[in-house]
C-alpha cells in the first residue's frame, strides 16, 4: 500500500493531529508513515494507531500526497539535509513555530509548501489552525491543508506576516489558559475547597465562559459587566486582578511568545 501521508517527528503535535485524522477516517492507518528516531515512540505509534513507522525520514517523504513536518524548529536543517534529492513531490505542510516560508522553500525548492500553526486542542477536535500558502502552493494544495486542519478544529487563512503573532496567541495560548485553570483551582483550595471539587469548578468555569462568549458573541467586557454586581464579590476579585496587572501580564505573555517565534525563525535562516 502506498504512503499517502508522511509525518516527520512523531511527538506531541503529530499525535494531536494524526489521532484525529485517523479517528475521522480521513486517512487509514496503513496509508500513513511516521518517522521518529526513538524506538519506544515508534512502538507506541504502531501499537496505539497501527500506522507504519520508520527511523528514516526519507521513508516518510515517499508520501504521495502530504508530508507534515512536525519536528522542533531547531532541527529543521538536519531534517532538510536528510531529505536532499528525494524524487517525490508531496505537498509539504510545516507546523514549525517561527520557520518562514522562505526558509522552507529554500529547503524544498520548487515544492508546494504551506506554513501552518495549529494548537493542542486539535487532539479533541477543538483546535484552531492558521495557514499561509507558499509561492508554489496552488488552490488544490490549500484545499488539502484546509481539509486536514478542518478535521481538528477551525481553520483561518492569514498572510504569512501574521504567523508569529498567531503562534504567540493560539499556538502557545493553551498553556496560558491551562495555567489559568490551575491558578483558579489553587484559589479555590486556598479558600477551603477540596482539590477535586476546585479543579472541576475551575475547568467548567473556563469551558462554560468560553462557550457562552462564543455562542452569544457578546464582548468579553460585557460579560464581565454582567457578572460584577455593584459592591459584590466579583468586582472585589477584578480589583485584585488589576492590582496584579492581570491583563497586561497576559498581553505581555502573548507578545513574548510572538518575539520568541520570530527569533526561532531568524535562527533557522542562519
Ligand atoms: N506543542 C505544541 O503545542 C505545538 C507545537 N508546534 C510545533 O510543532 C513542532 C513539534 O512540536 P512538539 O510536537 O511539541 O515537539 P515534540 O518534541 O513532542 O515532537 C518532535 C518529535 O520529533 C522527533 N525528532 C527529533 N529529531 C528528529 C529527526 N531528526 N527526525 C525525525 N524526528 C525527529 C522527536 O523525537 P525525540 O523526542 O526523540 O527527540 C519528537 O518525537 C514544533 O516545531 C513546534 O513549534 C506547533 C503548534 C503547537
Ligand atoms: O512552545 C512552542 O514553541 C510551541 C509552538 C507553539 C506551541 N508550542
Amino acid at each position: 500500500m502506498s504512503i499517502r501521508l508522511g509525518i516527520i517527528g512523531g511527538g506531541v503535535m503529530a499525535e494531536a493531529i494524526l489521532s484525529r485524522l485517523l479517528k475521522k477516517n480521513i486517512y487509514s492507518p496503513e496509508t500513513v508513515l511516521v518517522s521518529e528516531p526513538q524506538s519506544q515512540r515508534r512502538n507506541f505509534w504502531v501499537n496505539t494507531y497501527g500506522v507504519q513507522v520508520s527511523e528514516d525520514n526519507r521513508e516518510a517523504a515517499r508520501a504521495t500526497e502530504v508530508l507534515i513536518l512536525a519536528i522542533k524548529p531547531q532541527i529543521l536543517e538536519q531534517v532538510v539535509n536528510s531529505l536532499l534529492g528525494i524524487p517525490e513531490k508531496p505537498l509539504i505542510i510545516s507546523i514549525l513555530a517561527g520557520v518562514t516560508l522562505n526558509r522552507l522553500e529554500m529547503g524544498f525548492p520548487d515544492r508546494p509548501v504551506i506554513r501552518t500553526m495549529p494548537n493542542t486542542p486539535a487532539t479533541v477536535g477543538q483546535g484552531v489552525t492558521a495557514i499561509a500558502p507558499g509561492r508554489h502552493a496552488e488552490p488544490e494544495h490549500l484545499a488539502v491543508a484546509r481539509d486536514i486542519f478542518a478535521a481538528v478544529g477551525a481553520v483561518v487563512e492569514v498572510p504569512e506576516a501574521l504567523m508569529d503573532a498567531v503562534t504567540g496567541l493560539s499556538g502557545s495560548g493553551p498553556a496560558f489558559v491551562a495555567l489559568m485553570v490551575e491558578a483558579l483551582s489553587d484559589g479555590g483550595v486556598a479558600a477551603g475547597l477540596p482539590r477535586a471539587i476546585a479543579s472541576q469548578l475551575a475547568l467548567e468555569t473556563v469551558l462554560g465562559t468560553a462557550t457562552l462568549l462564543k455562542e452569544s458573541a457578546i464582548h468579553p467586557g460585557e460579560l464581565k459587566d454582567r457578572v460584577t454586581s455593584p459592591g459584590g464579590t466579583t468586582i472585589a476579585g477584578v480589583r485584585q486582578l488589576e492590582k496584579g496587572s492581570f491583563r497586561s501580564t497576559i498581553i505581555e505573555a502573548v507578545v513574548a511568545a510572538y518575539h520568541r517565534s520570530k527569533d526561532l525563525g531568524r535562527s533557522s535562516e542562519k
